[in-house]
């Protein structure tokens, strides 16, 4: 038995840092999945191992399945139906099986993706050898929500082969999962979030479970129907950086001045719900669509701009805001910040021209620009070995 499942990373239009703090946020996935293929060996292979390949980033994992269970099973077994935190005594013994691994100190950056793995693996599929094999078209560690597109691909795969899965509908050798299971995975996603980020909203495994464009507040999603063509370019600045070390920056600077963040929590919580509004909003010609476009860009400007005073804006993202603000374009940054990925709005009558010359200068910076499909579908699976 082997599947193959894949989600999506995201960008976020508004709202993230202050979504953590209970403000909206709105999400929208991207073109770019994570894929994870769940195998398990024939009884005759006489294979006991748990095997996991990060086939471009060029490392392989391998634990005696006996150890992994040495290490896990004294804290009880887990129901794969019912999605459960990982614990401060789990952490610990399952860094110890990480660090087993000896990764190199250049990618140690994966061991807390790696320790999500070993515990959403052992809680949904127990102590049952078996191989995974990862591969991303998403950058990691940039803002595109590779974290989420990981969890929530990985969790898929594994309650996919625990034979208990509605599948809803056929789309070209993809499947989607039903209302129910698409729930279930997106609970064991965020369990495994919380291991790489510390203390996540959920709207990044969320938007990367369902796709499209959503609306986030409290754990609350609200799909929305997009009436307005969204066209963004992307610029990596390279620059690496962990959500997790931004995130608790954010909340040490709230407790350090609360008044004043609340504020910028809620005037955050009203761009969401703006820039919302508009997405949803009819445009009946073309005027109305470019004033759309003009209010979306200003928000996006105000929405950096309290980014900024949290803390979570970066010299790289200064400059991409200056080069861009030559062309009378719009830009934010999106995902976590301090470095990695930024968002520039390029108006539907935008020529060509100034988007090959902003692209050129931002290349020039040593940046790396890309444009990515907006809205797309979320997780899908494939029971297709050649898929
Ligand atoms: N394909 C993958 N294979 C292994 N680990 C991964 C993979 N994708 C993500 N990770 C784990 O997630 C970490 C990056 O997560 P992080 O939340 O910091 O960034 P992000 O999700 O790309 O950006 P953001 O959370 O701002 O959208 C990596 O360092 C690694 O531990
Ligand atoms: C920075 C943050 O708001 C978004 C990361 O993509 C963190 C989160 O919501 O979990
Ligand atoms: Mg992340």
């Amino acid at each position: 038995m082997e599947v193959t499942a894949r989600a999506p990373g995201k960008i976020i239009l508004a709202g993230e840092h202050a979504v953590v703090h209970g403000s909206t946020a709105v999400a929208a996935s991207i073109d770019l999945y994570t894929y994870v293929h769940l195998s398990f060996p024939a009884d005759s292979d006489n294979d006991d191992k748990l095997k996991l390949h990060l086939k471009d980033i060029d490392l392989e994992f391998s634990w005696p399945i006996g150890r992994v269970k040495e290490a896990l099973s004294k804290l009880g077994s887990q129901i794969p139906s019912s999605p459960a935190s990982c614990s401060p005594e789990a952490i610990k013994f399952i860094a110890a099986l990480v660090e087993e691994q000896n990764i190199p100190e250049a990618k140690i950056a994966l061991a807390s993706g790696v320790s999500a793995f070993l515990w959403l693996y052992a809680s949904i599929q127990g102590y049952k050898p078996g191989k995974v094999v990862i591969t991303s078209e998403l950058p990691l560690g940039s803002g595109l929500g590779s974290s989420a597109a990981l969890c929530v691909s990985l969790s898929a795969a594994l309650l996919a082969l625990t034979g208990s899965v509605n599948l809803d509908c056929y789309h070209q050798g993809w499947l989607m999962f039903g209302e129910n299971e698409l729930e279930l995975v997106n609970k064991w996603a965020f369990e495994g979030e919380k291991i790489i980020h510390g203390r996540p909203s959920g709207i990044d495994n969320t938007v990367s479970t369902y796709g499209n464009m959503i609306k986030f507040r409290s754990g609350e999603l609200t799909r929305l129907k997009s009436n307005m063509p969204l066209k963004m370019l992307i610029t990596n600045t390279k620059v690496g950086r962990n959500t997790k070390a931004l995130v608790s920056g954010v909340s040490e600077r709230t407790v350090r001045h609360p008044i004043a963040m609340s504020a910028v929590f809620k005037a955050v919580d009203s761009i969401s719900n703006e820039v919302a509004a508009i997405i949803q909003s009819p445009a009946h010609d073309d005027s109305t669509a470019s004033e759309k476009e003009d209010k979306l860009g200003e928000l996006m400007e105000m929405n950096q701009g309290l980014l900024q005073c949290m803390g979570v804006s970066h010299a790289s993202i200064e400059t991409v805001l200056r080069t861009t603000l030559k062309y009378k374009l719009a830009t934010k940054l999106t995902g976590a910040g301090g470095g990695g990925c930024v968002l520039t709005l390029i108006p539907t009558l935008q020529s060509e021209t100034v988007v090959d010359k902003v692209t050129a200068e931002l290349e020039a910076c040593g940046f790396q620009c890309l444009i990515a499909g907006i809205g797309g579908k979320g997780l899908q699976v494939s029971f297709n070995s050649s898929s």
